[in-house]
């Protein structure tokens, strides 16, 4: 059997119209609300049983959807509302759910699954003997640890237990993949995944963006190498000027604020690290998020409602059950049950996540009402930036001190350049990663990067872009972008690093809705209702509305533009250029043989 089926006649009743859209919105609730329920059955008990059930009811539901497009087809578009036309073009988007060979389908969720399963259960034996997970011992340790061997130990087992377990496995799911989106006519998964942004130039322009943020990441990179070379010695660093890709306080090396003690420019200031505090303070899974739901409510937003507290999962679990720790939101589209699961640690960097995590949920709220199609980002990155808009206020001096959680705010310019550098651990150090990640998925969804080239590649974008380097020599069976979640989990990337764009606009947007006045990285729109109000109307469009509209509607302007994370970062940068001087920049190509490099230095030092 085909998707297409017989070609009906077309439909341009509106009566019919309408109760086709009343019919499968009410169908489509309940059923992805049974297969949500039997996710979160999965995600947080991971037993071959609870897999099975999730896998039938991934085949139940792609039936449902294969259904509906086949309903919808029939219909005439031309004749409809364009708030309809963008319903019916939206249900007949079913993704991977157009493989209507069973098996083929069967086999590309199971595929899918099993890497998931690989990367959330993966354990990693250390010399001392013990087993670490990564969650929460190998990130503690990677954070914490400043023993590049020790690093070194957690960071090449992790990879090994991770990626090195499935790299056949992804080649099957991009080809299953592939063929499934195909039959929608996208030419390959990654253009079904740019199709979300409906933006012709959007490749283009994340390129751009990239481009113009670059100077801010290079300057960033030199100051971090140089005081990592005082930490671990120079003979640790190769002299293309990349940076061993173990070093920066996280397994992928993505954010960097881990390292804010050894890299604060002026010492003999307050601590800007909150985790110390936090637990000396008690705090608890729950309290961190009772401290970003407040955030919500001082805004007149929409409270974590009762199913969220009752049904939430924020704490690793302690009877031996394996879950999914990696943190993530729920919406169970009943209207009436949200959720997060996060193996939440106290730390401020789990305080963020949980901001993070809470944007989501409270996106589900705003838009719940809206038809089940329309339950969705204006595009992807919105959702992503949502909770980060509100942790750029949770993290401000001034907010952390009307906490409790740091004692005094100095803004003084010295105090004032230490907190952009905390900041840019997190924002800047970010930015290549947010974009290299799609960069080897599309090149690979294109088939331009062959299986044997998965891991040449992921390095080549990781020396080019990010200036990091592996600290061992690389062999073709190793796939370390399998030791990244998303890669396994399937789940887009650049959706981070537009959000990382587009968060400075929304912040700005809000800060002069809330009639600040003052420098962009000292607002707090705490308790501001104006900013509640403007931000709870973009969200409440969902995706009912070109993400350009949503975007008018908030920053007064249609498109992403880089402007408001530079002017928020400026001082630091002119800091960094002064502190930096020539000693910037790296080689684009990976470090091989020493000969290769000393050409570069030779021109380099010139
Ligand atoms: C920690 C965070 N977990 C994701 C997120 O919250 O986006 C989870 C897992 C994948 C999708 N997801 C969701 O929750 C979705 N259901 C959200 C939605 O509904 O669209 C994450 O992965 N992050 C945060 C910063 C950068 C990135 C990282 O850690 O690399
Ligand atoms: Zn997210």
């Amino acid at each position: 059997s085909t998707l297409f089926g017989v070609k009906g006649q077309s439909i341009s009743d509106p009566t019919e119209i309408q109760s086709f859209l009343d019919n499968f919105n009410s169908q489509a609730q309940a059923v992805f609300y049974k297969q949500s329920e039997v996710s979160w059955t999965y995600y947080t008990n991971i037993t071959d049983y609870n897999q099975k059930l999730m896998l039938d009811e991934q085949l139940m539901s792609a039936k449902f959807s294969q259904e509906a497009y086949r309903n919808a087809t029939r219909f005439n578009l031309t004749v409809m509302t364009q708030e309809d036309r963008r319903l019916f073009i939206k249900i007949m988007d079913i993704g991977t759910a157009a493989q209507t060979n069973e098996t083929k389908l069967a086999y590309l969720n199971k595929v899918q699954s099993d890497m998931e399963t690989i990367y959330s259960t993966a354990k990693v034996t250390m010399p001392s003997g013990q087993r670490l997970p990564l969650d929460p011992d190998l990130t503690q340790l990677m954070a914490t640890s400043r023993n590049y061997d020790e690093l070194l130990a957690a960071w090449l087992g992790w990879r090994a237990e991770s990626g090195g377990k499935m790299k056949n496995l992804y080649a099957e799911y991009v080809e299953y993949n592939n063929e499934a989106v195909k039959i929608l006519g996208h030419a390959d998964t990654g253009a079904y995944w740019r199709s979300w942004y409906d933006t012709p130039t959007f490749e283009d322009d994340v390129r751009a963006l990239f481009d113009q943020l670059r100077p801010l990441y290079e300057q960033l990179h030199a100051y971090a190498r140089r005081k990592l070379k005082q930490i671990y010695g120079n003979d640790k660093f190769p002299s293309s000027g990349h940076i061993p890709a173990h070093l920066l306080g996280n397994m992928w090396a993505q954010q960097w604020s881990s390292l804010i003690d050894e890299l604060t420019p002026y010492k003999g200031k307050p601590t800007l690290d909150v985790t110390d505090e936090m637990v000396r303070q008690n705090y608890t899974a729950i309290r961190i998020f009772q401290t970003a739901d407040d955030f919500f409510k001082s805004l007149g937003m929409i409270p974590m409602p009762d199913t969220f507290w009752d049904k939430s999962l924020l704490e690793k679990p302690q009877d031996g059950r394996e879950v999914v720790c990696h943190a993530s939101a729920w919406d169970f589209y009943n209207g009436r049950d949200f959720r997060i699961k996060q193996c939440t640690v106290i730390t401020a960097e789990d305080l963020e996540t949980a901001h993070h995590e809470m944007g989501h949920i409270e996106y589900f709220l705003q838009y719940k009402d809206q038809p089940v199609s329309f339950r969705d980002g204006a595009n992807p990155g919105f959702h992503e930036a949502v909770g980060d808009v509100i942790s750029l206020s949770v993290q401000t001096p001034e907010h952390m001190h009307s906490i409790g959680l740091i004692p005094t705010v100095s803004n003084d310019t010295e105090s004032d350049i230490n907190f952009l550098m905390s900041m840019a651990l997190q924002k800047i150090a970010f930015l290549p990663f947010g974009y290299l990640i799609d960069q080897w998925r599309w090149s690979v969804f294109r088939g331009e990067t062959t299986p044997e080239k998965y891991n040449e590649e992921w390095w080549n974008l990781r020396c080019r872009y990010q200036g990091i380097s592996s600290p061992v020599p690389l062999t073709s069976s190793d796939f370390d972008p399998g030791a990244k979640y998303h890669i396994p989990a399937g789940v887009p990337y650049i959706r981070y690093f537009v959000s990382f764009v587009i968060q400075f606009q929304f912040h700005k947007a809000l800060c002069d809705e809330a009639n600040y006045r003052g420098p962009l990285h000292r607002c707090d729109i705490y308790n501001s209702k104006p900013a509640g109000t403007l931000l709870s109307n973009m969200l409440k469009l969902g995706s009912s509305k070109p993400w350009p509209e949503a975007m008018n509607l908030l920053t007064r302007q249609r498109k992403m533009d880089a402007q408001p994370l530079m002017d928020y970062f400026k001082p630091l940068l002119e800091y960094l250029r002064q502190e930096n001087g020539n000693d910037y920049g790296w080689h684009p190509i990976c470090p091989t043989d020493p000969t290769e490099i000393q050409e570069f230095l030779d021109n380099y030092s010139s």
